[in-house]
């Protein structure tokens, strides 16, 4: 069961939404595993969970009380959170509150623009998260209807800068230029990190690997040990 999506917004402000994702050929990557994730998130206090695939959404929506911010991940490079419309509406269709998709301005597949994804998902009853990478990217999705602007793709895509940690400088220049509510995401890494997103002017933030993914934390416990 999710919260209706018009008060999504509200019922994140201030807080935690987990991400509960497995990259492809993970053990995680299960879809009671990453249902069990949600609810970890529940009990510890999140306002909401992120996740992929139109399945995991249906089971994630019919075991956890939190709303779920959806999204389809569908290729591996350019645009692939969410690329299309029929990728939009099968994720809306599987009960997530919000859909997430990508709105960097890269060229879609199928033709398929952030502005029409926008039109869809709202004909269909639910929210839009921008995923970006730059200032103009989120500035331009606000105008084109976003409900949200995630920064979940600062360092992934052109125009942003790699780095270890989140980008704290988009967030904040964000939440200056833009009227919608700005989502932290990325590399937020410990409880300081979110918190200075929210000082920064971020309405929530949004925590996966830190939280929900073992192989990586493992990954670097064993580096940090030698033994890559
Ligand atoms: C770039 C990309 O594809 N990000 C994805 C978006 O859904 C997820 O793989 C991330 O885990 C999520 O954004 C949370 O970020 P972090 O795991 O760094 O806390």
């Amino acid at each position: 069961m999710t919260s209706a999506p018009a008060g999504f917004t509200d019922t994140v402000g201030g807080r935690l939404i987990v991400s509960c994702q497995a990259p492809e050929g993970d053990p995680m990557r299960h879809t009671g595993t990453l249902v069990r994730l949600a609810l970890a998130a529940e009990a510890g206090g999140a306002a909401a969970v992120r996740a992929n695939a139109p399945e995991v959404v249906a089971a994630i929506t019919a075991a956890c009380r939190l709303p779920v911010v959806g999204l389809w991940k569908d290729g591996g490079t350019g645009v692939h959170i969410t690329p299309t419309v029929r990728h939009a509406l099968a994720v809306a269709e599987a009960g997530a509150a919000v859909v997430a998709a990508d709105a960097t301005g890269r060229p879609r597949p199928d033709g398929d623009t952030f502005a029409g994804i926008v039109a869809a998902v709202h004909a269909a009853g639910a929210l839009v998260m921008a995923d970006v990478a730059t200032l103009a990217e989120g500035v331009r999705a606000a105008e084109e209807g976003a409900d949200l602007v995630s920064t979940t793709l600062s360092g992934y895509a052109p125009g942003s800068p790699v780095q270890d940690g989140p980008d704290l400088d988009l967030v904040e220049r964000l939440a200056a230029a833009i009227a919608v509510p700005v989502v932290a995401e990325g590399r937020i890494a410990t409880p300081a990190h979110a918190a200075e997103a929210l000082a920064r002017g971020a309405h929530s933030v949004v925590v996966g690997t830190a939280i929900t993914a073992p192989t990586a934390l493992t990954r670097t416990f064993a580096k940090g040990l030698g033994r890559p």
